[in-house]
């Protein structure tokens, strides 16, 4: 049984799912101080919440079971995204379930905003009738500007558009093209702040973002412009804002998010020419239903089969490149757990070399399996694809990746190569087109063997005798060999022989087997089929 902790108000509609899945059980704690979350994380395997709930790296110190944390809307910044990656917690989100709430309520604020309606019903609602106190502006043939133009920032241009409102954007991933196909202008910063009579504020908070709008940003505006921001707090420093409001270079501005929520800032607040909710953007029934049944499903996914498709802390991965990359993700775990296994210590070094086919795919989820699959063998469960990369970071490990190596005559072909001062151990594995993945190289050793679940590595002398040897101890302990692959340099020299066998065998056929004239070394390999799997639309 899994257990789910909802910590935000979260739509029991949209949480249906969960409730009704035999193997989830949620609980709905709301209002939780961070002591208390502390003191209960440690029960639960997922966590919902929406921007309420700081997920702080001092609570995931204490959430020893926890896989998955789900942000109930966009926005991540109210968990500590490091923190969760470095412990392998999955963070998802749901993009785009709630974009038409934020539109629609950042279209409400900007004709609030221009047309006062805030002021005009708490004065009316007094029963004041003050038609001359509340003049606002059109927005007819005004100039709107978007900073951000992704999913919200469009949705709100189009919208504008129906006003018939000059548009500009700027966002650095717009295009000549998107822009020309929204029939709006792609604008900089700067110009943006000349020409526009609104601006709207559209983009997640990051480094570049946080505190965009300063003294130095208002200075460029427009004198009477307006502002809207429905999408950060922080993105515009409050300070600089009043300072704009008293001065008269701001005539308005409507805020759904501040830089600490509650907001304690009411010199602001209390300033007549501002209106501010809540941070409601996404408090609609339909967006709150869908947010959380978008990440109950993922959820119920990811404890199911393993598959994730709105992971903040992993790369996305088309559904379509997961498919096709199936089998590569199966030999990338089976040769990392065969080195891992033969190289016997930790290593400091990993060269991992595509070729073939393998050059034109997106292997990073390729990659990361296999980094997962080598510290896992003396790091245990605690490593996954996510905190992969940390991991090997944290260990002092160096890696290298190399596309377009040889291919030794393979359609494609990778190789994996743990080092550690002399030592070295090389893999290399292929996957041949409909009979599955094989290794073919150990070392400098050329073989053709299918990976199976119990293998039998032997290093020997090249000597006639050798195979029906190991055979007949085998045998004797009544072990079955699948199949049996030898490999040499040359002859009379060092051979190797892959023996896949039916069970896994125990330390005195190990005992016996050494005792062979002849046998240098006799290593037992143990394949486990876990792979993860990524998934996106
Ligand atoms: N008020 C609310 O309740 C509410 C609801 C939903 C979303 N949001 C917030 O709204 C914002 C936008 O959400 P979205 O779903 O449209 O996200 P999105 O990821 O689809 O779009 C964000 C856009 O911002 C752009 N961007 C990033 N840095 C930029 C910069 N320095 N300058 C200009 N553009 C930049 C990105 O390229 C991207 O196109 C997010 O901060 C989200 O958390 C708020
Ligand atoms: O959960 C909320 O109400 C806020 C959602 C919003 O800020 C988001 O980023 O999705």
């Amino acid at each position: 049984m899994y257990k789910v902790l909802v910590t935000d108000s979260i739509s029991d509609i949209g949480l249906k799912k969960l409730y009704e899945h035999p193997e989830f059980f949620v609980d709905k704690k709301n209002n939780l101080t961070e002591l208390e979350l502390c003191e209960i994380i440690k029960d639960y395997d997922a966590l919902i919440v929406r921007s309420q709930t700081i997920v702080t790296k001092n609570l995931l110190e204490y959430a020893t079971r926890l896989r998955v944390i789900a942000r109930a809307g966009v926005g991540v910044d109210n968990i500590d995204l490091d923190s969760a990656t470095r412990k392998g917690i999955i963070v998802i989100n749901a993009p785009g379930a709630n974009t038409i709430a934020a539109t629609e309520h950042t279209l409400a604020m900007l004709l609030s905003l221009a047309r006062k309606i805030p002021h005009a019903y708490q004065s009316t609602s007094k029963g004041e009738w003050k038609r001359g106190s509340f003049k606002g502006v059109e927005l007819y043939e005004k100039t709107l500007g978007i900073v951000g133009m992704g999913k919200i920032g469009t949705e709100v241009a189009k919208r504008a558009k129906s006003f018939q409102m000059k548009i500009l954007g700027f966002d650095p991933y717009l295009s000549d093209e998107r822009a020309k196909k929204l029939g709006i202008t792609k604008a900089s910063l700067d110009e943006i702040a000349k020409q526009s009579d609104f601006i709207t504020f559209h983009t997640p908070l990051t480094p570049e973002t946080k505190g965009l709008v300063n003294d130095e940003y208002i200075s460029k505006m427009k004198k009477g412009v307006r502002l809207v921001n429905c999408a950060r707090g922080g993105i515009i420093v409050e300070s600089a804002l009043l300072h704009g409001l008293q001065s008269g270079q701001i005539a308005g501005a409507a805020l759904d998010v501040f830089e600490q929520e509650p907001p304690t800032n009411l010199d602001l607040l209390q300033h007549p020419n501002i209106i501010a909710t809540p941070h409601l953007g996404a408090s609609t029934e339909e967006a709150q239903e869908k947010v959380a049944k978008e990440v109950s499903e993922e959820i119920i996914s990811i404890f199911e089969t393993n598959s994730i498709r709105h992971a903040i802390n992993m790369p996305q991965i088309s559904g379509e490149i997961q498919k096709k990359m199936k089998p590569f993700l199966e030999l990338g775990e089976q040769i990392a757990q065969l080195a891992i296994q033969l190289f016997k210590q930790a290593p400091n070094k990993i060269d991992i070399r595509y070729s073939g086919e393998l050059i034109e795919e997106d292997t990073s989820l390729l990659t990361r399996t296999m980094i997962k699959g080598i510290l896992a063998y003396h790091l245990s469960d605690s490593v996954n694809i996510i905190n992969a990369f940390h991991l090997l970071k944290e260990h002092g490990l160096t890696y290298n990746i190399e596309k377009n190596a040889p291919n030794k005559g393979f359609s494609n072909y990778m190789e994996l190569s743990l080092s550690k001062g002399n030592e070295i151990v090389v893999i290399g594995g292929t996957v041949l087109n409909g009979y599955g993945t094989r290794i073919v190289k150990i070392n400098n050793y050329r073989i053709d063997v299918k990976p199976e679940q119990h293998l039998l590595y032997i290093k020997h002398e090249d000597r006639p005798g050798m195979i029906g040897l190991v055979g007949s101890i085998l045998g004797d302990y009544h072990i079955n060999i699948g199949t049996m692959q030898v490999g040499r340099e040359t002859i009379g020299g060092e051979a190797i022989m892959v023996l896949t066998l039916d069970k896994k065998i125990d330390d005195d056929v190990i005992y016996s087997l050494k005792l062979l004239n002849g046998l240098e070394e006799v290593d037992v390999l143990e394949l486990s089929k876990e792979v993860a799997v990524v998934e996106n639309y």
